[in-house]
């Protein structure tokens, strides 16, 4: 059982999350309340017939229900309302910082302009006492011709998001099938993620940094069946974007209690904790931190690392960075 100053201490310290799927996020009573608003029948009677559904056996088992999900999404202001609901929760749970992943291809792909995706996260990011950023996410399961077409289609709004990443369907699909997308988004000073070593090898991991050039690596848990990538990771100083809730959930480890995020830690990796996608896994960022907490032999010591690293990897102006990094380290000499 995890000691109620402990819990405290993950729930009040500050701390910055940077994997969050935006779409993630929606909430089956917002999913409900949107299907009404814009007149989308939905494969489900209820809410509760929703969220029974969201029993999950891998992650395709799951996107195909978040890609489902997504479908009442369709005006600026649902982008909006989405957005601003997930800044409010975050800030009940201390998040001072969040770069927020949207994924514009399941939108455009329905015939949603871009410029309505953007526009409606965007003025809700602007709006939020939490500090937000967006990282536009290409899916991996269409075309690099597809990613293309899509950077291309974005690029008119470059002032409104800071990156490029990518997700969806991993195994089959590697990092190098995005190369010459990526050496764009570099060449154009986008930042540049992407998630590696969920479910695919810890090769996944060596090409998106070494072909695509990432600078952080989403989950990254698979990284420790690879002695020699976990020293580079740590010598490097590569953050991991770990999702713990969403590992258990897509059966990447069986329980948490079998989590690997203490030995990644002990490892010398700067591994963070974050949400991935809160409707859909049982929890937002404090969730995600108690439940590992409360499974794992993870202490003060761990919290006060693990809030340092998410400043640390957040792609933020030096100044900015430091302030927060002070915040954490004022809060934990009060503790
Ligand atoms: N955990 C995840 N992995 C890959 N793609 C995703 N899209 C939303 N969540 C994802
Ligand atoms: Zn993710």
């Amino acid at each position: 059982m995890l000691n109620e100053q402990l819990r405290r201490v993950l729930q009040q310290m500050p701390k910055a999350e940077l994997h969050i799927h935006i779409e993630g996020s929606l909430e089956p009573e917002l999913i409900f309340a949107l299907a009404e608003r814009n007149g989308v029948k939905l494969a489900y009677d209820s809410v509760e017939a929703l969220r029974a559904a969201y029993a999950f056996t891998d992650l395709q088992s799951f996107l195909d229900i978040y890609y489902a999900g997504a479908s009442v999404l369709l005006r600026e202001q649902d982008f909006h309302d989405m957005t601003a609901a997930y800044l409010k929760r975050a800030e009940q749970d201390n998040v001072r910082h969040a770069e927020i992943f949207f994924d514009p291809q399941t939108h455009t792909h329905r015939g949603v302009p871009i410029e309505v995706v953007i526009n409606g996260i965007y003025r809700a990011c602007q709006d939020s006492p939490v500090s937000a950023t967006l990282i536009l996410c290409f899916l991996r399961h269409l075309s690099e011709e597809d990613a293309i077409a899509t950077l291309e289609a974005a690029l008119p709004y470059r002032d409104k998001f800071i990156g490029v990443g990518l997700d969806s369907s991993e195994v089959g699909n590697p990092p190098e099938k995005f190369a010459r997308v990526f050496a764009r988004c570099r060449e154009l000073g986008l930042h540049l993620v992407a998630h590696a070593g969920e479910e695919g090898p810890p090769e996944y991991i060596r090409t998106a940094l070494d072909t695509l050039k990432v600078e952080r690596i989403d989950h990254g848990v698979r990284c420790l069946e690879d002695a020699e990538l976990t020293q580079r990771l740590a010598r490097e100083k590569m953050a991991l974007t770990v999702c713990p809730l969403s590992n258990v959930k897509l059966c990447v480890f069986d329980q948490m209690e079998q989590h690997n995020i203490m030995e990644l830690l002990d490892a010398g990796i700067a591994a963070t904790i974050n949400s991935d996608d809160p409707a859909y896994f049982g929890g937002y960022m404090n969730d995600n931190f108690i439940a590992t907490f409360e499974a794992l032999p993870l202490g003060l010591s761990h919290a006060q690392r693990l809030a340092r690293n998410s400043f640390e990897a957040a792609f933020l102006p030096p100044r900015q960075k430091q302030q927060y990094l002070d915040q954490v380290d004022a809060f934990f000499a009060k503790v």
